[in-house]
């Protein structure tokens, strides 16, 4: 899978690619990521990209030429991307959409800055994604958070047992987890999980999951299948609440 990041701040997106799993899968050639300068597609001297927006008001707007100019090299070298506008105009990034961006080949990102990109850039987007629902300075951080979580799913990046059981995957929020020492500052990890019962284990962390679930997103909650083990976690708590 190759992801590109188009943006007028390279440096911040290189980073990256020098950390944790998502260096090891760059180094692997699971995923290849490419960071292009827009200021690179200039055609001034001065490398401008922005300038007043027509009808008035605040800050600047980003410039068409540089992106079309861009996207042109980008679709002659590597082929049509599907790509992406990083916007708080854009529809909501979520684990579904993860999962249907993970399964694209060729995947191009754009940042926005300023006060936003002249309309006619539109013409090359064909998904505009939003982080949340608040308004951030630069579309980097999104890209970034964007390819953290999309190359999480190429195959091969993280262990299929762990993308299985992880939230959203499940439906549920995760059980809490414990390692040494057995007892630190007076609190010791559950009993449950020393004494090896691989069965009991996974209805407890079931429990566990369906509790912090009910209690911080009941939304989640109200849309999960219940499993088997699902069933028996909550007959448990049912259980525990009735006595
Ligand atoms: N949230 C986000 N999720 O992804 N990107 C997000 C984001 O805030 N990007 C901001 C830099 C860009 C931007 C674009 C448009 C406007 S505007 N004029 O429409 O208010 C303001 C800021």
């Amino acid at each position: 899978m190759k992801i590109s990041v188009l943006t007028i701040f390279p440096e911040m997106v290189e980073v990256i690619k020098k950390y944790g799993v998502i260096s090891r899968a760059v180094q692997e050639n699971k995923i290849e990521i490419s960071i292009f300068n827009l200021r690179d597609f200039t055609s001034d001297k001065h490398r401008t990209v922005d300038d007043y927006p027509f009808g008035g008001g605040p800050g600047m707007v980003m410039k068409p030429e540089p992106f079309f100019k861009f996207y042109d090299f980008y679709v002659k070298t590597f082929g049509k991307p599907h790509t992406i506008l990083t916007s708080p105009q854009g529809r909501t990034f979520n684990n579904d959409l993860v999962k249907e961006l993970s399964l694209k080949e060729n995947l191009l990102i754009i940042c926005g800055r300023y006060e936003g990109i002249d309309e006619r850039v539109m013409e090359i987007v064909d998904d505009e994604i939003s982080i949340g629902d608040y308004v951030l300075t630069g579309g980097e951080l999104p890209a970034m958070v964007m390819i953290d979580a999309i190359s999480r799913f190429v195959p091969g990046i993280i262990s299929e047992e762990s993308v299985i059981e992880e939230s959203f995957n499940t439906g549920l929020l995760d059980h809490p987890h414990y390692t040494r020492p057995r007892e630190f500052n007076g609190k010791k990890v559950p009993e449950v999980l020393l004494e090896g019962n691989h069965e009991k284990i996974e209805i407890w962390r079931r429990k566990m999951s369906l509790k912090k679930t009910i209690q911080r997103r009941p939304d989640l909650f109200l849309k999960k299948e219940f499993d088997e083990v699902d069933k028996k976690a909550l007959l448990e708590l049912f259980r525990e609440l009735i006595n």
